[in-house]
C-alpha cells in the first residue's frame, strides 16, 4: 500500500489592534508564484509548527513572533504536494515586516479583500476570519416575540452581527414569520442571520445561512450554500462537520446548562482535548457561557462563546 507524503506547514496570520492581517505574494520560482498566502512554510526535521512558524517569520518577514496562538488546520492536495497546514494568530511581534524574499505584503480586512488570488487552501481560513468571538441564539421561546425582537434591535445597535435563529417549538410558517421580522431588522444593522435546521427555508427567506443540529450534521450528504455551521458533542461530529467543509462548530455542553439539563458536560479541559486535535474551522464553547467565560473559551483554543439568555439581557 502507498502512503501519501505529507509536507507539514506552518503558516502566521498576523493580526493588528483594528483586527487588519497581513497577507503576502507568493516569491517567483515556487510553485504558485505570485498567488497569495499568509506569510510561513516548511517545518523541518525535529520541529514543531510553532518552531517553524518563529524561524519562517524571522526568514520571510524578520519578524520576531511575540504571541502566537494555534488556530485552524487544514489539509489540502496541491498537483506539487498534499499539505497540512498549521495556522497560527499571532497578535504580537516585535519589529516591522519587511520583503526578505521579494515579496508583496497587503494589510487586508476579513470579507473584503483587495488582492487576489489567494492560495486555494486557505478559502476556509478566510471564512474563519469572518466570524465573531460571540455568536448568539435567538431566545423567543422563553421572553416571547415581541420582547426578543424589541432585545435583537438593541443589541444589533450595540454592534451584535451574527445570530441563529433557534426556534424548535414554533412550526415551519410561524418561524419564517418570525425569521422575515428579524431579517428585516438584521439587514439594515449589515448583520449575518442563520436558520437553525430548515435548510428548505435559505432560498425563500434570503438568509445568510444554515445552523445543523447534530442529528441533521450527521445526515447530511453535502453543505448548504450561504454560512453553515453545526452542533457537536464529539470527535466524530467534529470530524463529519470537517469533511462537510463547514465554517464552524459550536461544542458542548461546555458547563451545565438550564437549556439541556441533564447532558454530558465537558468542561473546559474536555472542550480544549477536542479542539487541539486539529480543525479547518473555529470552534465555539456552547453551555451556560457568558462573555465572561470569553477569556477561558479563548485559553482552551476557542473562537469564542455561544449565548443563549445571556445573549439577550
Ligand atoms: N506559507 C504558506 N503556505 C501555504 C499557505 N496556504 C497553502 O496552501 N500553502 C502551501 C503552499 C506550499 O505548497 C506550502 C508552503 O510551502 P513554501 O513553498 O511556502 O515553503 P517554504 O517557505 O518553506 O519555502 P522553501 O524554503 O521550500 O522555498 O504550503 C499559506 O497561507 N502560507
Ligand atoms: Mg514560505
Amino acid at each position: 500500500m502507498s502512503t501519501i507524503k505529507i509536507t507539514h506547514v506552518a503558516a502566521g496570520i498576523l493580526i493588528q489592534p483594528d483586527g487588519r492581517f497581513l497577507l503576502g505574494s507568493r516569491p517567483a520560482g515556487k510553485p504558485y508564484a505570485g498567488w497569495w498566502e499568509f506569510p510561513g512554510g516548511k517545518l523541518e526535521a525535529g520541529e514543531t509548527p510553532l518552531q517553524a512558524l518563529c524561524r519562517e517569520l524571522q526568514e520571510e518577514l524578520g519578524i520576531e513572533v511575540r504571541a502566537a496562538q494555534p488556530w485552524l488546520v487544514q489539509e489540502f492536495t496541491y498537483p506539487h504536494a498534499t499539505v497540512r497546514l498549521y495556522f497560527f494568530k499571532v497578535t504580537d511581534w516585535q519589529g516591522e515586516p519587511h520583503p526578505h524574499e521579494g515579496q508583496q505584503f497587503a494589510w487586508q480586512t476579513a470579507g473584503a479583500l483587495s488582492v487576489e488570488p489567494v492560495l486555494p487552501a486557505n478559502t476556509p481560513i478566510l471564512r474563519g476570519l469572518q466570524l465573531p468571538a460571540t455568536l448568539a441564539f435567538s431566545n423567543v421561546a422563553e421572553m416571547g416575540e415581541a420582547a426578543w425582537l424589541e432585545s435583537l434591535a438593541t443589541q444589533l445597535r450595540e454592534g451584535m452581527r451574527w445570530l441563529v435563529l433557534r426556534e424548535p417549538q414554533l412550526d415551519e410558517r410561524d418561524y419564517a414569520a418570525l425569521a422575515g421580522k428579524a431579517l428585516a431588522l438584521v439587514r439594515a444593522s449589515g448583520g449575518n442571520l442563520l436558520l437553525h435546521g430548515r435548510p428548505e427555508l435559505l432560498r425563500e427567506l434570503e438568509a445568510d445561512g444554515v445552523h445543523l443540529p447534530a442529528r441533521e450534521l450527521l445526515k447530511a450528504e453535502a453543505r448548504p450554500e450561504g454560512w453553515c455551521g453545526a452542533s457537536v458533542h464529539n470527535a466524530a461530529e467534529l470530524a463529519q462537520a470537517a469533511r462537510l467543509g463547514l465554517d464552524y462548530a459550536v461544542l458542548g455542553s461546555v458547563k451545565p446548562s438550564l437549556s439541556h439539563p441533564g447532558g454530558p458536560v465537558l468542561g473546559w479541559a474536555g472542550f480544549q482535548a477536542l479542539v487541539e486535535q486539529g480543525w479547518p474551522f473555529p470552534v465555539y464553547g456552547v453551555g451556560g457561557l457568558t462573555s465572561a467565560d470569553l477569556d477561558d473559551a479563548r485559553l482552551a483554543g476557542a473562537q469564542g462563546v455561544v449565548m443563549l439568555r445571556a445573549a439577550w439581557q
